[in-house]
């Protein structure tokens, strides 16, 4: 009999949506079918405490201690693994004070995972600005902050929307399935050109890949990659990095035995037609990709961290402090993230 995987949930940014999303997880039923697993949040008790009273939803808390295993999963119930706040925190207002705590529960959690406390961690959002603010020059998000913390070279962000999730499910009517994959995470875009290498490429496309085999299943990706430039360069004369950087780069890659289209353009390249077949897009930039991939599933897409030696996934949407504290924030994508996590785990994780 397989055990239900521990997943790791680490609560985020305290001032924003997070420590209310895991609390509305925690009290809700889950759905008919969902993923066996249990979660264990990574954060403060108490703050934890205070938004499930301000939802007026009832919360047992259950603090562990290292390796001491979680109950079984129950609504009302949620085990966790405590880091306390460095500061008070209200709602909606960040404070640079609580940035190490964020960290932490970061640290805490991919310890878990490599102790085998945890199968997968699946993280709310934290605010870069704020820990950024607090000293740590160079921070740039979750996934960089994984990649340098598991020592890997390269690692790949994917959005993925949650028809990918029930990709073997003939009879589903939702959203067309779309993952999109960036070739460049958190750059600002003027450096983003220089950062398009065919090394890069090279370790993007075959952790993408890779991955796309050994954490969902399929079985030959096909995955197509938009160019860079309006039109995918116009033969040369809107930009140089498609003849010279893209399309070498691929068809050295395909003589690997990879399946690659393109370089495509980009605005047309996410059209039913093009996207038929298509198991990943891989778009050369941050909001190349994104806002496609969100204005199809948002609230229902989960981001998956490629090439890390641990499972991680994360929600789809920032630290929403506009609605920090009101229950009003949609907990969709944490659900997702957390089922595709436990999905992942089951096909290959730790423990
Ligand atoms: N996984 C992560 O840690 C993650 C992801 C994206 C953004 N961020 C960070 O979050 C911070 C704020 O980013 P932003 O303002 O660009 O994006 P955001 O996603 O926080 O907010 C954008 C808009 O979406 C709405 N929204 C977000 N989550 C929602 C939810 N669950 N339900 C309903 N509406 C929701 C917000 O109210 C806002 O109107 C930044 O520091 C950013 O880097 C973190
Ligand atoms: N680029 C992501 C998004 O827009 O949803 C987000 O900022 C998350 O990044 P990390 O998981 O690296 O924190």
């Amino acid at each position: 009999m397989s055990v239900s995987p521990v997943l790791a949930l680490t609560t985020g940014e305290p001032a924003g949506v997070g420590p209310e999303l895991a609390v509305m997880l925690a009290t809700e039923a889950p759905a008919a079918g969902a993923a066996d697993h249990r979660v264990v949040a990574v954060g403060d008790p108490d703050l934890l405490a205070e938004r499930a009273a301000a939802l007026g939803r009832p919360l047992e808390l259950v603090e562990l201690a290292p390796h001491e295993a979680p109950p079984a999963p129950c609504p009302g119930r949620l085990p966790v693994w405590p880091v306390p706040l460095r500061a008070p925190c209200r709602p909606g207002v960040l404070d640079t004070r609580n940035a190490d705590y964020v960290l932490e529960t970061l640290d805490r959690a991919i310890r878990g995972c490599r102790d085998g406390e945890a199968a997968g961690l699946v993280t709310a959002p934290l605010h870069k600005a704020v820990i950024l603010e607090a000293g740590h020059a160079g921070f740039r998000g979750h996934t960089e902050y994984l990649r340098d913390a598991c020592g890997v070279d390269e690692v790949v962000m994917m959005l993925a929307t949650d028809r990918a999730l029930h990709a073997e499910a003939p009879d589903w009517r939702g959203d067309p399935a779309l993952r999109v994959a960036l070739a460049t995470t958190h750059l600002p875009l003027r450096e983003v050109s220089d950062a398009v290498t065919p090394e890069r490429l090279t370790r993007v496309l075959r952790i993408l890949d890779a991955d796309l085999r050994r954490w969902f299943g399929v079985a030959a990706p096909r995955i197509a990659v938009c160019g860079l430039n309006p039109h995918a360069g116009e033969g040369g004369h809107l930009g140089r990095e498609e003849l010279e950087v893209i399309a070498p780069t691929l068809a050295r890659l395909r003589q690997e035995g990879l399946t690659l289209d393109g370089p495509l353009p980009a605005d047309t390249l996410f059209t039913p037609r093009h996207l038929a077949g298509v198991d990943a897009v891989l778009a050369m930039y941050h909001d190349q990709g994104l806002p496609v991939l969100k204005y199809a599933g948002f609230g229902r897409a989960a981001n998956i961290t490629l090439g890390l030696p641990l499972v991680r996934t994360s929600v789809d949407h920032g630290t929403a402090l506009d609605l920090a504290g009101r229950g009003e924030a949609d907990p969709g994508s944490l659900a997702v993230a957390v089922a595709l996590a436990a999905d992942m785990a089951r096909r290959g994780g730790h423990a």
